[in-house]
């Protein structure tokens, strides 16, 4: 075991969630002591350990003796316990045999890490991860993702990159799987988009300021790192590619999205931050000038007897992919049912017609997050 930087310390133990490095070894040693009474092992390497990953951590260690996995390498952007980085793909490459699969759980929201997917598949190491970089960003790699994976057999699963925990992508695959004809997709697709305006818009007059339920949806754990990457949109147009890029026939219409960036999208940054580059602090601290703007906003659909929401659609039929905020009557169920986090998701299909296949509960969070990547973990076995 070794440290790529400082000689092992107490810190990076705490940043998983253990005292000291005793407590961490000893963990450990409970997920491998089984591994001869489990017919299977799984060896984990685990990279990010902020709310997700450490939660995830948690959860791993929480299943029910035999666990099947084994953690052989945890890494935050600063520590890596067990190998250092740079030899981590040698080293994970080195574990993968006949009845032994590895798995790499990224964590992060890292471009780079993505990167490593085609490698890390090609050398038969399984991948899952709540990171939407790799599927949603240049469609070179994704091509590659699916590429590797179909030539070694190695796994990849995202389902947390859409709704958090919420059956979406698996739902997605098995109505594709199946025969069906997706027709059209629509609703809500952020957490902290969703909890933003089911509190701002909320349909009573007056209300709290934008800033301050951005600052909550922040505390709350639901807002990507940088919270812009929620309020530009992008957070949600990278959702629509992930989800365009599961359905076949939408290439009959329109080009699958090159990257999420031709995903027509509407963003809600103040134009005098547009330009800024502001930490995620100063950026939360800074949207409280543009308060104002937002209650005109909410007012004038009021006026209109209607809320706010931010909606997304893949419109197979008409070949339209776009984000948007939308005023939307009292009565109608984007209006009416969400509360907290929840996501919405509506499958208009061949089958599900007139009436929708309909996904709702909470889509972001460390708790719902974790639970879709422990779930991916889970279908390995
Ligand atoms: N929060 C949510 O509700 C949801 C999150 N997700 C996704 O889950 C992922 C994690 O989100 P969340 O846990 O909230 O984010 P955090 O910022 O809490 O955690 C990200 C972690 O990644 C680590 N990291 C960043 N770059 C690297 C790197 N190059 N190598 C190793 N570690 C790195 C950071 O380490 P360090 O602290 O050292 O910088 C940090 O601990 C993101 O991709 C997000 O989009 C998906 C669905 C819902
Ligand atoms: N920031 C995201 C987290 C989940 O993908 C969201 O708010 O939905
Ligand atoms: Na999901």
């Amino acid at each position: 075991m070794s440290s790529s930087s400082a000689p092992p310390q107490p810190e990076p133990c705490l940043q998983y969630g253990y005292a000291t490095r005793a407590e961490f070894e000893a963990a450990k040693t409970q997920t491998t002591s089984t591994s001869s009474v489990s017919p299977r092992v799984i060896s984990v390497a685990v990279t990010g350990v902020g709310l997700v990953g450490s939660e995830f951590i948690s959860q791993l260690l929480s299943l029910a003796s035999p666990n099947p996995f084994r953690i052989v390498a945890l890494s935050s952007s600063k520590h890596t316990l067990f190998s250092p980085q740079e030899e981590l793909h040698q080293e994970l490459a080195k574990l993968v045999k006949p009845s032994q699969d590895v798995v790499f759980v990224d964590n992060t929201s890292s471009e780079n890490i993505a990167s490593l997917y085609p490698p890390l598949l090609s050398s038969g190491i399984h991948v899952i991860t709540p990171n939407k970089k790799a599927f949603s960003g240049d469609l070179g790699l994704f091509e590659r993702i699916l590429a590797a994976s179909a030539e070694s057999g190695a796994k990849f699963l995202n389902e947390s990159t859409v709704g958090a925990g919420l059956p979406v992508i698996s739902t997605l695959k098995d109505l594709v799987a199946t025969g069906d004809k997706v027709r059209k997709i629509e609703g809500v697709f952020s957490g902290t988009m969703s909890y933003i305006f089911n509190n701002f818009s909320s349909g009573e007059q007056g209300g709290p300021s934008f800033s301050s339920v951005v600052r909550i949806a922040r505390e709350k754990g639901y807002t990507e790192p940088h919270p812009a990457d929620d309020l530009t949109g992008s957070d949600v147009a990278r959702k629509l590619a992930i989800l365009a890029r599961f359905i076949p026939s939408l290439k009959e219409k329109v080009p699958l999205p090159a990257g999420y960036q031709s995903v027509p999208t509407t963003s809600l940054i103040p134009s005098g931050l547009a330009s800024l580059t502001l930490s995620a602090d100063d950026f939360v601290s800074r949207l409280a000038e543009y308060d104002v703007e937002f209650d005109q906003k909410r007012s004038d659909a009021l006026k209109e007897g209607a809320l706010l929401r931010y909606v997304g659609v893949v419109d197979v039929e008409e070949g339209i992919v776009k984000a948007d905020l939308q005023k939307y009557p009292k009565n109608h169920p984007f209006a009416t049912s969400l509360g907290g986090s929840d996501n919405i998701i509506m499958f208009h299909t061949e089958r599900y017609s007139p009436r929708p296949l309909i996904i709702q509960g909470a889509g972001a969070g460390a708790a719902v997050t974790a639970m879709g990547v422990m779930s991916d973990l889970l279908k390995l076995l």
